[in-house]
């Protein structure tokens, strides 16, 4: 009998071990072989956007090099690569007119993925929404949930059956408060009243993106979201409301108005006389059922009351805690917690983390091409054993997506940020996992068994 250690080491059967990217991060080659433009091809080229003027031009030139990036996946041993479909190489003009040359390129790396004995996790959108629709309005205009579906669509009539696990969205929270609240991200809106309709199309979109699915689709789909869980910076009442404001706005309107068919009712207070009132048959486009749900963890928030737009709420710094690059808590305990929340609150949906890990300062190749980055290691191992003990905890958690397999563009922080497990030199494309990518091939190899 093995002793209980090395019993509990071990994740569950099957357990599915992956890397996540997504389109506009790492591909390059934006306009390439008939690709329209997407909002972060235009916001990469308005000066300003992005740190250091960076921009998806050619980012990791995955475009050219998915060969060898999956023959890397490979060598790790990874059973499963999470990544998105760019919406513009498909559909240049966002509906209408296929593009052939685009769905290609995602029918081959689909191939060589199961060559690989890698399963594809296939996300439809992570943020890189086509040009073309967001001069016809974008997340604003109600037509886009019919837009997303036909989009949908086309992947699921050209790679379903090879791709078994969908995914709608990827961290709708992050398109509306970056893209529609704040501005930090494509579009670069910044409006109380945008932001509640951008939400509500994008989950109509997901709703009616999985109707057309389950027309077609024979195997799975689901949503991601990110969840940050909020905790008091003390046990005053005004505190306590505010953690309440943001935890409704962060953490449950998405799942809530996907699983229950309703918003949080703080939304109301957050937003005002800017939260419309949404018709019925919507929330009934909005729920359908999931196969699985995808959170994405990175940090959590202490979060005190204060003045600030919209939720009268802010973060507090922890004097004692560790942060990474990104100003982020390394906060293990969140991740727990978060997923017995999930489990209690939307009962025991089959959940894949599709997005964990961090951005430290990597020393450059050192000689021998070995580039140390104990802090990832470290992060990797705490976050996979609050994994191991939110499953003992009864919560039903199927696999795991390391963010990111590759160094790659964070978005408005451009290149400036590393989360891969591997280096890229972004002169010569030369990739060199990292330490932490020879821990993870460990992990992955003994299912946990050498965490
Ligand atoms: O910030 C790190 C990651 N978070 N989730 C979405 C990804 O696109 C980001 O790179
Ligand atoms: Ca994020």
């Amino acid at each position: 009998m093995p002793n209980s250690a090395t019993a509990s080491a071990r994740f569950p059967d099957g357990f599915l071990w992956g890397a996540a990217t997504a389109a506009h991060q790492i591909e390059g080659s934006p306009l390439a072989d008939g690709a329209g433009p997407s909002i972060w091809t235009r916001f990469a080229h308005t000066p300003g956007m992005i740190v250091n003027g960076d921009t998806g031009d050619i980012a990791c030139d995955h475009y050219h090099r998915w060969k060898q990036d999956v023959a890397l996946m490979r060598e790790l041993g990874l059973k499963a690569y999470r990544f998105s479909t760019s919406w513009s190489r498909i559909l240049p003009e966002g509906t209408g007119r296929v593009n052939q040359a685009g769905l290609d390129f995602y029918s081959r790396l689909v191939d060589e993925l199961l060559e690989n004995g890698i399963e594809p996790l296939l996300t439809l959108y992570h943020w890189d929404l086509p040009a073309a629709l967001d001069d016809r309005g974008g997340w604003l205009n109600r037509d886009i949930a019919q837009w997303f579906a036909e989009y949908g669509d086309v992947l699921y009539r050209a790679l379903d059956g090879r791709v078994k696990k969908w995914v709608t969205l990827n961290e709708p929270w992050v398109v509306t408060d970056g893209g529609y609240l704040h501005g930090a991200l494509a579009p670069g809106h910044r409006s109380k009243y945008e932001t509640p309709i951008a939400t509500h199309n994008l989950m109509r979109a997901h709703g009616a993106a999985v109707q057309a699915y389950r027309a077609t689709g024979k195997h799975e789909i689901g949503l991601v979201v990110n969840i940050e869980p909020k905790y008091p910076a003390s046990d005053s009442a005004d505190d306590a409301a505010a953690v309440k404001r943001a935890h409704a706005y962060m953490n449950e309107q998405y799942l809530d108005a996907a699983l229950l068919g309703r918003y949080p009712p703080e939304l109301k207070d957050i937003f005002g006389d800017a939260w419309p009132q949404w018709p019925q048959e919507d929330f009934d486009l909005i729920r359908q059922k999931l196969d699985f749900i995808g959170i994405n963890y990175y940090t959590r928030s202490v979060t005190k009351a204060a003045q600030s737009y919209p939720l009268d709420a802010a973060v507090v710094k922890q004097p004692l805690g560790t942060y990474t690059e990104t100003g982020w808590e390394v906060f293990p305990q969140g991740l727990v917690d978060l997923l017995v929340w999930a489990k209690d609150r939307y009962g025991n949906i089959p959940t894949y983390i599709t997005e964990n890990g961090a951005a430290f300062f990597d020393p450059p190749v050192a000689e021998g091409g070995r580039i140390r980055d104990p802090l990832r290691i470290d992060y990797l191992q705490k976050h996979l054993g609050a994994i191991r003990q939110a499953i003992a905890a009864g919560c039903d958690i199927r696999g795991y997506m390391v963010w990111s397999l590759l160094d790659n563009m964070e978005w408005s922080l451009g290149y400036s940020k590393r989360f891969g497990i591997v280096h890229v030199n972004y002169g010569t494309q030369e990739r060199t996992p990292k330490d932490s990518a020879h821990y993870y091939s460990k992990i992955v190899a003994s299912n946990g068994a050498s965490l």
